[in-house]
């Protein structure tokens, strides 16, 4: 699904209103019907208080309009316009008219008023600001946006919470609104998913407003969400005279003395995702631990006992995941960096070959075209540096994705993965998988589907999407305490499975080393 900017959800608006020859009034009269429906459908007529709290704007416009059409259902209802503005919409106008046709007087809330009362067991609707907002809200509205938190009543936001800006993160969180549920217009805005902005509602859903298809359509977007619909185009099927040999050969290099766990999670999550054939890359240390544990991979060791001194092997991989476990004794740096200055393999880089790259920018420049890079927030500010917030965060990665032609994987609750100015941003994924390991089998995973032919983006965006998929169905019967990395591992099939799934016959959660039946 395409995450559109405030600017081209404006010109959607324009474009609607020119094709469908309807004005604005129809527009937001859709729009308001939608907010009655879904509330309506939840509430079936409950005598529960809903105060609707409305700007003097067009978000304020369907706020008004959702009254209307509250009191005409019986609805027990409250409206305040929040009179920030002498500037007033138009539509504002036109459904505050309707309003007072009814005979519904909404109270007008000024910088003095005094604020009403509020339930725990009411209903907020807040109206107050939407994709309009371009500057802090005074500190009156702000005094309300605080007794309505205080409140503890449930606030359904429209469209945004009022107060947040699409495009930037609030100087003062008391300045916007904390939303139990957000229903955006035809769209979700890229705040929902960013860690600074995201906290302001606790669920957002999309209604559809009819907005003009041929637009969305054909109109680009510098960020992407996605799900199981953008997932289903980019999977390759296996056909059915391919064997080992044409699926690919995925080399994992990585693990020191205490760390070779590492290279055991990314190189089973590299052959679960698809590989041929994986091999292993690692000190002597780890050569009986994996041949006994993991009997599908080959292992190659290095001189050394404890950590890998020198990166040589007689094997033709078709791509290389590196990084994992492998620690920073000087030898091991040393030798990365004479791998990473030779290599003319596919690379998918994590962990410690990614502190080694902050540090030695130079090697950047040789490692090859659409490497995929896979930093936690702590990797990622070593190599692109510090930033202002979440949005300068996300400007400044698309920049050095386009500096080094690398592929950015930005790990968080919603990865981002960026490349070619643009951000894939991931709904897979939950807290349970903030747990060690996890992170070496999406580097795993990412290799693996290289190894079978994805083409690197495809490879770290579906990657990233399938290993959050695995944690979701692992963590039914895990819960989020007890996830691990292995169980992700253990459910990565089910997650290729589900992908074809319909709703009521999802795959069953696959317990860590279960035996299949
Ligand atoms: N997209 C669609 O297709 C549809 C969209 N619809 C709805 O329209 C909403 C956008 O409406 P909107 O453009 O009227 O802006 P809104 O957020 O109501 O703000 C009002 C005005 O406030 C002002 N202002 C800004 N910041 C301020 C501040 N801190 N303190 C004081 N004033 C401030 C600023 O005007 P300014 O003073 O800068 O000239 C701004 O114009 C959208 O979120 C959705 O709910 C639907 O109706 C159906 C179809
Ligand atoms: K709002």
């Amino acid at each position: 699904m395409k995450i559109f900017s405030a600017k081209q959800i404006y010109e959607a608006d324009k474009a609607t209103i020119k094709k469908n020859n309807i004005s604005s009034d129809q527009l937001m009269e859709g729009a308001a019907v939608q907010l009655f429906n879904w509330l309506h459908y939840r509430i079936q007529g409950a005598p529960v208080k809903i105060h609707l709290f409305c700007g003097i704007g067009n978000n304020g416009g369907d706020g008004i309009a959702l009254a209307r059409h509250l009191q005409d259902h019986g609805y027990n209802i409250a409206v305040y316009v929040v009179n920030y503005s002498k500037k007033r919409s138009d539509d504002f106008l036109v459904n505050l008219d309707r309003l007072k046709d009814r005979k519904i007087w909404p109270e007008f809330l000024e910088e003095n008023s005094v604020l009403p009362e509020i339930g725990r067991d009411d209903i907020i609707v807040d109206a107050i600001f939407g994709i309009g907002l371009n500057r802090t809200p005074d500190a009156w509205v702000v005094h309300l946006f605080e007794h309505i938190q205080k409140s503890e009543a449930f606030v359904l936001s429209v469209d945004i919470p009022s107060g947040l800006f699409t495009d930037r993160v609030p100087e003062d969180e008391k300045a916007v609104v904390k939303a139990n549920h957000t229903l955006s217009f035809q769209v979700p805005k890229l705040v929902f998913f960013l860690p600074e902005t995201g906290i302001f509602t606790e669920q957002w859903e999309v209604l559809d407003i009819s907005l003009d298809p041929e637009y969305l359509t054909n109109t680009e977007t510098d960020y992407e969400l996605i799900g199981k619909n953008e997932m289903l185009p980019v999977y390759i099927p296996r056909e059915k005279f391919s064997h080992k040999g044409t699926h690919g050969h995925g080399l994992i290099i990585g693990g020191s003395y205490g760390k070779i766990g590492a290279v055991h999670l990314a190189s089973k999550a590299c052959l679960q995702s698809g590989s041929g054939l994986v091999t292993a890359y690692v000190p002597k240390c780890g050569y009986i631990p994996l041949q006994t544990n993991f009997p599908e991979a080959m292992v190659l060791t290095d001189v050394d006992e404890n950590h890998i001194t020198k990166i040589e092997f007689d094997i033709d991989p078709t791509v290389i995941g590196v990084g994992v476990g492998l620690g920073k004794d000087k030898a091991t740096v040393k030798a990365l960096e004479e791998f990473l200055g030779e290599n003319k393999k596919p690379l998918v880089i994590d962990a410690d070959a990614l502190n080694l790259l902050s540090e030695n920018k130079d090697l950047l420049e040789k490692i090859p075209a659409q490497s995929v890079l896979t930093p936690h927030p702590k990797e990622l500010e070593r190599l692109i540096g510090k930033w202002k917030d979440d949005f300068d965060k996300l400007d400044t990665a698309k920049k050095f994705s386009k500096q080094y032609d690398c592929i950015l994987v930005i790990k968080g609750s919603h990865t981002i993965t960026v490349y070619d100015n643009k951000g894939y941003v991931n709904t897979t994924g939950n807290p349970g998988m903030g747990t060690g390991g996890t992170g070496d089998v999406l580097t795993g995973m990412i290799t693996g589907l290289i190894a079978q032919g994805y083409n690197p983006l495809n490879a770290a965006v579906f990657g990233v999407y399938l290993h959050g998929r695995a944690g979701d169905i692992a963590v039914e019967k895990t819960g989020y305490q007890a996830l691990t990395a292995t169980d992700v591992v253990a459910n990565i099939g089910a997650a290729f499975i589900d992908l074809f799934a319909q709703p009521e016959n999802r795959p069953e959660a696959n317990e860590n080393e279960r035996p299949q039946e």
